[in-house]
């Protein structure tokens, strides 16, 4: 038995939900399966009906409301309530042999950089449940337009990909968004960065944060995290399937281990009423 975990990480507003979405919708398209596992418990409703939720154990707006809690420290105490209640994700999980779930996250993202939440959740995913795990970490494009955001944002990412020591895949989302020369040119640069180009740039404006941005850039080579990957969900089939492709990659996931549901082609065609 083993299972294969998606953990869709970043900032609020970011992409995810839509991201877990996207998968799911492909990997239908294919014949393949999954199911979202929703750990937000401030969540609203999407396209997909999450098969796990975190809300049918807690929610965020109860905890607000009985224990006087603002939105942060009530989202923490929602994960605090969840590690002691470990055993009731034990039992959701549990029927799940041989799956691929796809775990969308909370974008307060100090829950994966320095509370030690996630991290937990994940050892248990790993070490009781026996899950091979990949995280993807989503960035905006639009925001991701010069080389201090570009950095600010790959510290971010690298900071998840240091606490949760799991493969790690980057992706900028909303890339039908990027529509002027300028941005797409530097888009393009990010997409494929080399640390020194990148570094270089800035002297002009201000040599200490030009030195800054060297030692960073450096660093961010060093980890080997500077691939980000393009995601753009209105053409989802393409990039969608690249990203899949580098997850059953990192995860070993093998295609033979998986149920197999018809692929919407055969579905539509079966679907047909010739009359
Ligand atoms: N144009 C464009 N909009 C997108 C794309 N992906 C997501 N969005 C939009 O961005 C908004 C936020 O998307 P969500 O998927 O809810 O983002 P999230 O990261 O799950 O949000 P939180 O759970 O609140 O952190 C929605 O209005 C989406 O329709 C994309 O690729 N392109």
């Amino acid at each position: 038995m083993s299972r294969v975990g998606i953990l869709a990480l970043g900032p609020a507003g970011v992409g995810k939900s839509t991201f877990c979405n996207s998968i799911i919708s492909h990997m239908q398209s294919i014949g393949r399966r999954a199911h979202i596992v929703n750990l937000d418990p401030a969540a609203e409703a999407t396209e997909y009906e999450f098969t796990i939720d975190i809300r049918d154990l807690i929610s965020l707006q109860d905890v607000m409301e009985e224990m006087d809690l603002g939105p942060n420290g009530g989202l923490i105490y929602c994960f605090e309530f969840l590690l002691n209640n470990l055993d009731w994700l034990d039992e959701e999980i549990g029927d799940y042999n041989d799956e691929y779930l796809i775990f969308d996250c909370p974008g307060q993202i100090e829950l994966y950089t320095h509370v030690p939440v996630l991290p937990t959740i994940v050892k248990h995913l790993q070490q009781s449940l026996n899950f091979n795990l990949c995280a993807t970490y989503l960035l905006e494009a639009p925001f991701i337009v010069d080389n201090s955001k570009f950095f600010s944002g790959a510290l971010s990412a690298m900071s998840a990909m240091i606490l949760l020591e799991l493969p790690h895949i980057n992706i900028l989302s909303k890339i039908d968004l990027i529509k002027d020369e300028y941005s797409k040119k530097q888009l393009k640069k990010f997409l494929n960065p080399d640390p020194l180009l990148l570094s270089n740039e800035d002297e002009e404006f201000n040599p200490k944060f030009s030195r800054l941005n060297k030692l960073i850039a450096n660093l961010v080579d060093d980890f080997g995290m500077v691939q980000f990957l393009p995601l753009d969900c209105a053409k989802e089939s393409t990039t969608i399937s690249t990203i899949l492709s580098y997850i059953d990659d990192v995860t070993q996931w093998s295609e033979s281990q998986e149920p197999k549901e018809p692929a919407a082609e055969e579905l539509d065609e079966e679907d047909v009423d010739y009359d």
